[in-house]
């Protein structure tokens, strides 16, 4: 494969080399007071890159972003760094290091690479040994109505250029450079409902249908005081008939094990449940991944449309697109090792790498091609020449060319690029001017828990699953237990079988109503974090909407269980007992729920939920119930006793039971309770009177919820970071 820069057969190329050399500012003529130009004169010093901003752009330039490297490997470079300062460091280590040549610019940092470095970009932040640099001053434009591709091999930074420019970062990274959204700073209070954010995993709830999961999308981030209902609803039409969903509205996303929409269809509903909202930029990580060539194209085709309907400023990123896909992007940009190598029309990226020597092979994919031909696969010195010549190619003659394209689109400044072949839109968004959301919620916190808790009724409704498998394990649990211990009678064994029976009811409900919480809720918690980070409602609506349903959703469930069982067990025979006896396991049935929302609210995942769960339910049942007598439990655990539920609901049962209860002694009984009070001073049951037990369980059942909050607000919040222009390596 040809690596040389010549023989030219791209006609701009020699009009570009002498525009780089020569530093040339982008044409007066192009620039107007709507749409100012930053070139490379003016702006940030040192920087090469022309800039194109103004009402009609989305504009980004210079981005660095750097992530910290693991413990282990800043620990190593640190002793590194040590180790080189004494006299016996190993010259042939840094002589290797050179032959290989980096992959990044950050992956070997010796004094020289660091130096080079510095010659290189002398307009970017320094390098930071301790961290790893994934984007390297990458800069770009995506005019309103047009959608641009960011391609590049697994690794090239993709979707952190995509976060970095949606503002979804983490905390720990490091980022710089200017983003401007039609010519101003990106405004944190409006950025997140500008936006419409497509993940890649795509996940949405699998009971409800396409409509469905439109409408509660629309209902939650369209403002009530700008859309009525019917116009939330002709908003979700509007958006169906859009995306080409009408024929599958009414069948359900689907998921594990449950038929529902095609792969194609499912990302057109996760794109919908984004252009429902009045959204001016759409962002979409990897959108076409798992679909096949044919629902990839289809896609494609559909969001350009979309893109040009309604005016958006569209950018996604794709992994290995056939060249079918390549071509209808307005613009694409290609990365490696987090820099730009080509970025432009695809129709005039054959010419460039023409004239860099490669030439597509034939009956090769030019999109796989370009991709293939910037990664050092070969793990040879001459392909690592060949992917540092595409890059600094792209740094001498690339800018210039942008630039050149750049003014000709100023040049036609107030024309949108599409002006002539757009269709009026079906869409007309009223709150298009964002700063009118400005720092508010889109909707009271009235709307969104009413919302919200339809959604969650709705799912329990829906996919009953759970629930009947809740229900099928409460009646197996019933017939064991009821029959285990069938109608107890008054004698010495009735004591220790009501004893045990005492205990076991609140054991198996513990476990029975937290696994059922854990198995859903944290699907719903990651689905709220991707909804929250739109900016569509509060974390205190959506937790209160989750208890609304749950409560009552687990107390019936549970209440069934506890009438038969009182019967069949033969407890006492009085209205007044059996209603405390209702009332103080469904008082611990509340502590379990409030239990599950803490482990799956603090829980980073299901798997984490599943380890945690049984070990604290154990904990609890050891230290509460009459396993281990109070007095042998050391005292620096005697805490878990009385952080238990099954503390106080055993005693405040058992006290229920026994109170007043005469039993039977035989000849032969070696201990003999003649008394219920005998039993409850035995295990030493009666230290709270039932009021008060019903009062800590009451208690308690509030500290899980509140804790449950905490942990949601605690991991629930999106990190939104800005760049601020100039102000490297520093963020909001
Ligand atoms: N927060 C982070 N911490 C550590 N490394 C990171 C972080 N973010 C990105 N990286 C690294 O930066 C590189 C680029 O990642 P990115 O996800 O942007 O690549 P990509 O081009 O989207 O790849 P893919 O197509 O496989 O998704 C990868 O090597 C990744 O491991």
């Amino acid at each position: 494969m040809a690596t040389s820069s010549s023989p030219s057969t791209f006609e701009a190329t020699h009009a570009m080399r002498s525009a780089s050399t020569s530093s040339t500012p982008l044409p007066a003529a192009a620039a107007s007071p709507l749409e100012p130009v930053a070139s490379d004169s003016d702006a940030l010093s040192g920087s090469k890159t022309a800039f194109v901003s103004g009402d009609n752009f989305f504009s980004w330039r210079d981005i660095t972003y750097d992530v910290l490297l693991s413990k282990a490997r800043r620990k190593e470079i640190k002793k590194q760094g040590k180790d080189a300062s004494s006299p016996s460091s190993p010259p042939q280590e840094k002589a290797s290091q050179a032959e290989k040549g980096s992959a990044s610019p950050t992956d070997t940092l010796d004094e020289e690479k660091l130096e080079e470095f510095n010659e290189t970009f002398p307009h970017l932040p320094p390098l930071d040994p301790m961290r790893r640099r994934v984007l390297n001053g990458v800069s770009g434009h995506v005019k309103r109505g047009e959608m641009v591709a960011i391609l590049g091999a697994s690794g090239a930074g993709k979707t952190s250029l995509l976060s970095t420019l949606s503002a979804r970062l983490d905390k720990s990274s490091d980022i710089a450079g200017e983003v401007l959204f039609q010519g101003k700073q990106r405004n944190p209070a409006t950025w997140k409902r500008l936006t419409g954010f497509v993940e890649q995993d795509d996940l949405m709830f699998s009971a409800l249908t396409v409509q469905e999961t439109l409408q509660y999308s629309a209902d939650l981030r369209l403002p009530k005081r700008l859309y009525n209902k019917q116009e939330r609803k002709q908003r979700v039409e509007d958006s169906i008939a859009m995306l080409r969903l009408e024929k599958c509205r009414d069948t359900r996303i689907g998921g594990t094990g449950q038929r529902g929409v095609s792969g194609g269809e499912r990302k057109r509903v996760a794109v919908g449940t984004e252009l429902v909202a009045d959204v001016s930029v759409l962002l979409l990580d990897e959108p076409t991944s798992g679909l096949d060539a044919f629902a990839a194209l289809n896609l494609v085709k559909n969001l350009k449309e979309i893109t040009r309907e309604r005016d958006l400023y569209t950018l996604m990123t794709i992994h290995q697109p056939s060249w079918n896909i390549f071509k209808h992007f307005d613009k694409v940009i290609l990365l490696t090792r987090g820099q730009i190598y080509y970025s432009g029309p695809p129709a005039l990226a054959p010419s460039w790498f023409e004239s860099l020597g490669h030439n597509v092979p034939e009956g090769v994919n030019p999109a796989d091609y370009y991709i293939t031909i910037a990664e050092n696969y070969e793990k040879t010195n001459a392909a690592e020449q060949r992917v540092r010549g595409l890059l600094s190619s792209w740094r001498q003659n690339g800018d210039s060319l942008t630039a050149e394209r750049a003014a000709k689109e100023l040049a036609t400044t107030s024309q949108r690029p599409t002006e002539m072949d757009r269709k009026p839109s079906r869409i007309v968004p009223k709150s298009s001017d964002a700063t009118e959301l400005a720092g508010t919620w889109p909707n009271s916190w009235l709307h969104e828990l009413s919302v919200l808790t339809h959604r969650c009724a709705m799912l329990i409704f829906k996919d009953p699953t759970i629930v009947f498998a809740s229900l099928g394990q409460n009646i197996i649990l019933l017939i064991i237990i009821g029959f285990a211990f069938f109608r107890l009678p008054l004698d010495q064994g009735g004591v220790l079988a009501r004893v045990g029976a005492l205990f076991i009811i609140p054991v198996n409900a513990s476990f029975a109503v937290l696994f059922p919480i854990l198995a859903i809720f944290p699907l719903q918690r990651d689905i709220m974090l991707r909804e929250r980070s739109a900016g569509t409602y509060r974390i205190s609506s959506f937790y209160l909407s989750k208890i609304i349903t749950e409560v009552p959703n687990q107390l019936s469930q549970r209440l069934l269980f506890y009438v038969v069982i009182y019967w069949m067990v033969g407890l006492r025979q009085s209205a007044g007992k059996f209603f405390i006896w209702i009332a103080i396991n469904l008082l611990q049935v509340s502590t379990a729920i409030g239990l599950g929302l803490v482990i799956g609210c603090g829980a980073k995942s299901i798997e984490l939920a599943n380890i945690f769960a049984p070990v604290i339910n154990v904990i609890f049942l050891l230290f509460g119930g009459n396993l281990l007598p109070l007095s042998s439990i050391p005292p620096w655990l005697i805490y878990l006793h009385w952080m238990s539920p099954i503390t106080y609901t055993y005693s405040a049962l058992a006290q229920n039971e026994f109170r007043g209860l005469q039993f039977t002694c035989t000849a032969d009984s070696q201990q003999c309770y003649r008394r219920g009070e005998d039993v409850l001073n035995q295990y030493d049951l009666g230290r709270f009177t039932i009021a008060e037990n019903a009062g800590f369980l009451g208690a308690i059942t509030v500290v899980f919820l509140a804790l449950g909050y905490v942990f949601l607000r605690w991991f629930g919040k999106p990190s939104f970071r800005y760049v601020q222009p100039k102000k490297a390596l520093s963020a909001q």
